[in-house]
């Protein structure tokens, strides 16, 4: 932090970076497996930081997580039993648990002290800790998965970046364990980076997913504060029959009124599909 303010490095995004002014630095210590930085920002709320990278903001955070949750929970015909890898800040399992059919969701956070943190810095995220229906497990997603078959209806992994503890989450071992995890018909969606940075590891994570699952596709958010403003999710399906463009299950708008979204509809649902030319024709080829 210079200056009073923050700036976003990473060799994952080489010549640019992201910067936010600063209020006042919560909260700074090395945890277990990464650095762990919490400020108060000028204009986007608390932001939490993992060895130098924005994970969420209070301003923007619902764009991520609302579409990471419920674009594959709306293409699932009845989820009852969800997984959600990483994602310690809560805000994943906050909207998983909007939907009432889902009995159970198992969240796999790797690192302790994000979730103390979000609990203290960033309450509307971390809402969700102390909901019945979720089973918290401190652990490593990767050795999570490889013990649980045939358990799970939709599995979200809302990784940090490759670059860290997260680095296993991006690899086919660990789609080969989630596609043993799943149920029959089950469905997943992974933190998919952005077509604008990451498009070889995009075009490489779809053709190793073509490999295990008969329905792969590729969505994407608008975000301010991820590197160039967005973010993709990578979908896959156990089902051959899944369109994951057309939600399969849209919300009258007395449900809508309930779940309180300010990011996901089914249009927005239908549009984060359409890809730039640039990115279709690497990302979708067969
Ligand atoms: N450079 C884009 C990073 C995307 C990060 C998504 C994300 N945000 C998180 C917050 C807490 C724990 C895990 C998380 N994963």
């Amino acid at each position: 932090i210079k200056d009073g303010w923050f700036s976003e490095l990473s060799e994952l995004w080489p010549g640019q970076s992201m910067s936010l002014e600063v209020q006042e630095i919560l909260f700074n210590e090395k945890s277990k497996y990464q650095n762990v930085l919490v400020f108060k920002s000028k204009t986007y709320g608390n932001v939490l930081v993992l060895d130098g990278v924005i994970q969420c903001t209070e301003r923007d955070e619902f764009s991520y997580q609302e579409m990471i949750a419920h674009i594959p929970l709306f293409c699932h015909p009845n989820p009852r039993r969800v997984l959600v890898i990483g994602g310690g800040d809560g805000g994943v399992a906050r909207e998983v648990l909007k939907h009432e059919q889902v009995e159970k969701v198992d969240m796999c956070e790797i690192d302790e002290k994000v979730i103390e943190v979000s609990k203290k810095y960033l309450p509307k995220m971390a809402c969700s800790f102390d909901n019945p229906r979720l089973s918290l497990h401190i652990q490593d997603g990767f050795d999570f998965m490889a013990k649980h078959e045939g358990t799970y209806d939709v599995i979200i992994t809302d990784s940090s970046d490759p670059i860290g503890p997260a680095s296993s989450l991006f690899e086919k071992r660990y789609y080969e364990f989630m596609k043993k995890a799943l149920r029959p018909g089950g469905v997943l969606c992974s933190q998919g980076e952005c077509a604008w940075l990451h498009l070889d590891l995009i075009k490489n994570m779809q053709e190793f997913c073509r490999t295990l699952f008969p329905t792969v596709s590729y969505a994407y958010t608008t975000i301010p504060t991820y590197p160039s403003g967005q973010i993709g999710f990578i979908l896959c399906s156990l089902s051959p029959d899944v369109k994951f463009e057309e939600p399969f299950r849209v919300l009258s708008e007395a449900e809508k009124a309930k779940f309180d979204l300010r990011y996901y509809n089914d249009h927005i649902h239908r549009a984060s599909f359409c890809l730039p030319e640039f990115a279709r024709k690497v990302i979708l080829a067969k």
